[in-house]
């Protein structure tokens, strides 16, 4: 029932009518992201899509701060900003960033996965399955400019990124680092990794929830190039001219040909994963460990 109701939902997100979301931000014009007249932005407050249709190429700027954590209203906002650029044939290209300052994400909110009930871990599961196999799959080319510090499901967005570009700044570290917080990176995530920096490597970042500061960052294969922070829009507007000079079928298929067979084994046991997170999440000892690691981050001000 409760898989019921949180597909239906993200269905009737999709669905509806990108006008009439309740926080679209439509067709507003502005300069651009990348530089240049006719650049027009739409999307909603917590993810702002810079377009321009000139080049191909829209931005994706995450804003959820304080730290653009990956809420349910984030997911499903992210979805739903993608599929409407996937489906616009205008573009070949998106760049995911970030518009809080020092942080491209601190991953999966906490907030949504701690003290709340089974139907909504299973809807808030669901959009993030659902987040990963649209970015992972997306016929767009995806580039990560990572501007910030980058742990868990923020790490998660950048691997599913065709390539990613890190600000050069000691803060700005990266990874999978579940197993500090007491939980577990789901398969699919270690796969996403696996797929990216190979099995050993994979196996010690994930067993030692490691973040990787920029140069090893870069030494591993989690990040395909460092730069200085003020160069990072720049470089991936590079990376994507030198992507989009390769003909999108050829591409694609190939993209396809890599991520397919990863994307399937969760798709052939969506329901089966969730039921599975829903075990994991409810556990008193799970719940303990995400409230007291909550506590920490909260006390660290006080
Ligand atoms: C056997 C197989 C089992 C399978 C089952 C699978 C289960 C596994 C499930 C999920 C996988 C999880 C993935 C994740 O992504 S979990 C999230 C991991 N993220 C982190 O560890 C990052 C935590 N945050 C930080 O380290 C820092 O906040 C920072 C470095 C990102 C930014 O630091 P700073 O600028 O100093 O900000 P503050 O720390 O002061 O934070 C401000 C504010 O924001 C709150 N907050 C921070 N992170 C999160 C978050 N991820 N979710 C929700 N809220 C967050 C923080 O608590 C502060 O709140 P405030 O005090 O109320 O203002």
């Amino acid at each position: 029932m409760a898989l019921m109701v949180g597909a239906r939902v993200l269905a009737r997100n999709l669905l509806r009518p990108w006008s009439r979301l309740p926080d679209a931000v439509p067709g507003r014009t502005g300069p651009a992201a990348g530089g240049g007249d006719g650049v027009r932005c739409f999307g909603s407050p917590r993810v702002l899509v810079e377009t321009d249709p000139a080049k191909g190429v829209a931005v994706i700027k995450l804003k959820n701060p304080p730290v653009n954590s990956l809420s349910l209203e984030v997911l499903t906002e992210f979805v739903i900003s993608l599929e409407k650029l996937e489906n616009d044939k205008t573009f070949r290209g998106v760049i995911v960033t970030s518009d809080c300052p020092g942080i491209f994400s601190a991953g999966l909110d906490l907030t949504e996965m701690c003290g709340k009930s089974q139907a909504h871990y299973a809807e808030y599961w669901r959009a993030v399955q659902e987040l990963w196999l649209r970015l992972y799959l997306s016929n767009l080319v995806v580039i990560a400019a990572i501007n910030g510090v980058s742990p868990a499901g923020g790490c998660l967005i950048s691997l599913t990124c065709d390539y990613r570009v890190l600000a050069d700044n000691p803060k700005y570290s990266i990874g999978l680092n579940e197993t500090l917080l007491g939980i577990v990176a789901p398969s699919w995530f270690k796969d996403t990794l696996v797929n990216t920096v190979g099995h050993r490597t994979a196996e010690r970042a994930l067993q030692l929830g490691l973040l990787f500061p920029p140069a090893e960052a870069l030494r591993v294969g989690i990040v395909d190039q460092v730069v200085p922070e003020d160069q990072v829009h720049s470089a991936a507007l590079s990376v994507m001219a030198r992507w989009l000079a390769i003909p999108d079928h050829a591409r694609q298929l190939t993209k396809n040909l890599m991520r397919k067979p990863t994307a399937d084994r969760l798709v052939k046991q969506r329901d089966a994963d969730i039921q599975y997170f829903l075990q994991f999440i409810s556990r008193d000892s799970i719940q303990k460990s995400l409230r007291v690691y909550l506590d920490k981050l909260r006390q660290k001000k006080g």
